[in-house]
């Protein structure tokens, strides 16, 4: 499906505005990942009967998406004033945060998000590295290929943009389903370390 531009005199409508150009998603062909196979076939212009890939909106406040994150950790309560202000803070830093959600067009819900976060660094010569953050799928979608879907995108987005390592934190038991989709262990440095909330 390709995008739908929603325009107002021409212009696109403040909440419509994406968190990226979506036109970098579409670049991304799943094919050429030849380490998943997705049956049924998905891809960026067909991720499944009436979904539809798209970088975060403005709008998606009102569209479910913090109570899409809350399947995967506590949220709080965040105004939408607090929402429209980090999407902001977000977008004033280009090639940074690449938070991209899966909306179901019949309903309008959000209902798959994942976050690609690039961090610039010093090291090998001023290169890049990407993360992986906040994979949560619907509970009421799961089982649809869309959480690996959501994970290969990013993965290619940040091969194309030209990241020198792609990784992730989480939980032993999502550890099977990142392997399955080509992520593993790095030996002898598997620590995940946290620094304590208070003194002890
Ligand atoms: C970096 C992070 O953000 S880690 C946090 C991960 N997110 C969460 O824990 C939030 C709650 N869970 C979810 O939102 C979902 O269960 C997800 C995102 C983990 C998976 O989403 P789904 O759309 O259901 O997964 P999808 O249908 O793409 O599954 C792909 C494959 O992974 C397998 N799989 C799915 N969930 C798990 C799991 N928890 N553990 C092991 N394998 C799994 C599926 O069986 C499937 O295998 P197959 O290809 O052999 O059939």
């Amino acid at each position: 499906m390709s995008e739908q531009p929603l325009r107002c005199s021409g212009a696109i409508r403040p909440e419509e505005e994406n968190l990226y150009d979506r036109r970098i998603l579409e670049e991304v062909k799943l094919e050429e990942w030849a380490k998943v196979v997705f049956d049924p076939t998905l891809s960026v212009d067909d991720p499944g009967e009436g979904l539809f890939i798209r970088p975060l909106r403005r709008s998606d406040y009102n569209k479910g998406f913090l109570q899409l994150l809350g399947q995967l950790t506590s949220v709080g309560d965040v105004t939408e004033d607090q929402f429209r202000e980090t999407f902001k803070k977000m977008k004033s830093s280009p090639d940074t945060y690449f938070v991209t959600v899966i909306e179901d067009v019949n309903t309008g819900d959000v209902i798959g998000t994942t976050t690609l976060f690039i961090e610039q660094k010093f090291i090998r010569g001023c290169a890049r590295r990407a993360r992986i953050e906040d994979v949560v799928v619907n509970d009421k979608y799961r089982g649809k290929q869309l959480g690996k879907f959501l994970v290969i995108v990013l993965v290619l987005l940040a091969k194309s943009l030209g990241c020198y390592k792609i990784s992730l934190d989480c939980r032993d038991t999502m550890i099977p389903f990142y392997e399955s989709l080509g992520f593993s262990k790095e030996p002898q440095n598997g620590n995940f370390l946290k620094s304590q909330k208070k003194n002890a």
